[in-house]
C-alpha cells in the first residue's frame, strides 16, 4: 500500500485494527499489514522544501564509563531511520569514545558536571525528542541528574522514550513519568518485572503478558509501554497491539537500544503527523509498532547474512533496507 493512502483503505484499516485490538490479536497478517500501513502514513515525505532539522532532532540521555556502544547504537540508529540530528548527552569519560565512533553524532559531555541540568535544558527547546536510558548507569548523582532533565523536558512537553537505566529511575519514582501521556517505556523481562512491582506491587505475570502490560499502562496514567520479547507487547492503557515480525533467534546486546533510537524518531513523526494519520489511535503506539517492527526486520535480514556472528553493528546497517521494505512499499 502506498503512503497516506485513501479514505476508505483508512478506515478499512480501522475496522480491521479494531477487531484485531479487542481479540487481541493484532499479530495476523492482516492485522500486522494494517498497522504497518498506519506506520507508513506517519513517515514524513523526503522533498526539497525542508531544511535540516525538520526531520527530527534527537536527544540521548545516556553513556558513562562502563557502556558507550548503548547510546551510540541509540543515536545512530536515531539517524540511519531519518532524523536529521542526532545529540548523545554522556558523561565527560565517555564522549571522547562516543564521539569516536561516529563523525555523525553531536556529542556533549555534560551529565555528569555540576551544571548537567542547566546544560542539557539548553537544548531542550531545540530538541524533537529524548531517549533516556541507554547506557546511562546506575550511579546516583546521574540518576539525580536524569531526573531533572526529566521534568523540564516535561515541562516543554517534548516526548519522552524512556528505556534500560531510565527504567530504573522509574521504577525508583514512578511519580517522575506518572501521567506523562507523551512518554513510552521500553522495557525488556527484567525491566518490565521491576517496574511492575514497583507501581503494581506485582512482579510480572507470564500468563498473561497483554494483561500485564495494559495494567502497568493504566496504572501509570496512560504512559505508553513496550514490552519486549518473543512477541513484543504495547499498549497506552486502552488499546493492546502485538508484533511478531519475524527477528532471529540471536539475542546480542544492543538490539534494545536501536528500538529506543529508532522510536525516538518515530514518536516525532507520528506526534507531528497527528490522529488523521494514525486514523484515530494513539501516535504513540503506532510510533511503538513501527519501532518494533524494524528492529525485528533488521535482526531478520542481519541473521540471513552473518548467522550467529549477528551483532547490533550488523543490525544497524540493514536499518535503511529494512526500512525501505517495510514502510516504503
Ligand atoms: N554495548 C553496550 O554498551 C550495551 C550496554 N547496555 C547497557 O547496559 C546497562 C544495563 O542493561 P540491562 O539492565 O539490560 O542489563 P543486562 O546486563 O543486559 O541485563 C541484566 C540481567 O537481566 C537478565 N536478563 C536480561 N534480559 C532477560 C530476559 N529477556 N529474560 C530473563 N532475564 C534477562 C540477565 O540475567 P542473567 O541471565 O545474567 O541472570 C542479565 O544479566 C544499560 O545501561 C544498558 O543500556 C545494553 O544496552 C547492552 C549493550
Ligand atoms: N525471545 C525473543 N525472540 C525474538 N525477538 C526477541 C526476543 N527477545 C527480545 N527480542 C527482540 O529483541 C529486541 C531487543 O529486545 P531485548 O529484550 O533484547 O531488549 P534489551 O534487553 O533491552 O536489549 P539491550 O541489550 O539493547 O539492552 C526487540 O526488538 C525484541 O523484539
Ligand atoms: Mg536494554
Amino acid at each position: 500500500m502506498a503512503v497516506g493512502s485513501g479514505c476508505a483503505a483508512v478506515w478499512g484499516c480501522r475496522r480491521v485494527l479494531k477487531r484485531a485490538f479487542s481479540l487481541h490479536n493484532a499479530h495476523s497478517v492482516k492485522g500486522m499489514e494494517d498497522a504497518l500501513q498506519l506506520v507508513r502514513n506517519i513517515v514524513p515525505p523526503l522533498t526539497a522544501k525542508k531544511h535540516k532539522g525538520q526531520d527530527g532532532r534527537v536527544g540521548v540521555v545516556g553513556g558513562c564509563r562502563e557502556y558507550t556502544g548503548a547510546p551510540y547504537f541509540a543515536a545512530i540508529s536515531a539517524l540511519k531511520v531519518g532524523a536529521d540530528l542526532s545529540h548523545v548527552f554522556c558523561t565527560q569519560e565517555a564522549a571522547p569514545v562516543i564521539k569516536a565512533y561516529s563523525p555523525e553524532l553531536i556529542v556533549h559531555p555534560v551529565l555528569d558536571s555540576p551544571d548537567a541540568v542547566h546544560d542539557v535544558g539548553k537544548w531542550l527547546p531545540r530538541l524533537h525528542a529524548l531517549v533516556v536510558g541507554p547506557g546511562l548507569g546506575r550511579d546516583d548523582v546521574l540518576l539525580s541528574n536524569v531526573k531533572d532533565i526529566l521534568e523540564a523536558s516535561k515541562a516543554r512537553g517534548i516526548p519522552i522514550v524512556i528505556d534500560a537505566d531510565g527504567l530504573w529511575l522509574i521504577a525508583q519514582q514512578p511519580a517522575l513519568i506518572q501521567g506523562y501521556q507523551k512518554a513510552v517505556l521500553t522495557p525488556n523481562h527484567v525491566e518490565f518485572s521491576r517496574l511492575s512491582e514497583a507501581v503494581l506491587g506485582d512482579p510480572l505475570d507470564g500468563q498473561d503478558r497483554r494483561g500485564a502490560v495494559l495494567r502497568l499502562s493504566q496504572a501509570l496514567g496512560n504512559v505508553t509501554v513496550v514490552q519486549k520479547g518473543e512477541r513484543d507487547v504495547i499498549s497506552d492503557g486502552k488499546q493492546v497491539l502485538e508484533c511478531s515480525q519475524e527477528g532471529s533467534g540471536r539475542r546480542c546486546g544492543g538490539q534494545g537500544d536501536l528500538l529506543s533510537g529508532s522510536l525516538g524518531v518515530l514518536v516525532h513523526w507520528a506526534l507531528q503527523a497527528g490522529p488523521e494519520r494514525t486514523d484515530g489511535f494513539s501516535p504513540l503506539l503506532v510510533a511503538a509498532f513501527g519501532a518494533c517492527t524494524l528492529t525485528r526486520q533488521c535482526s531478520h535480514q542481519a541473521f540471513q547474512k552473518h548467522g550467529r556472528s549477528t551483532t547490533t553493528t550488523d543490525m544497524i546497517a540493514e536499518v535503511g533496507p529494512a526500512f525501505s521494505r517495510l514502510f516504503e512499499t
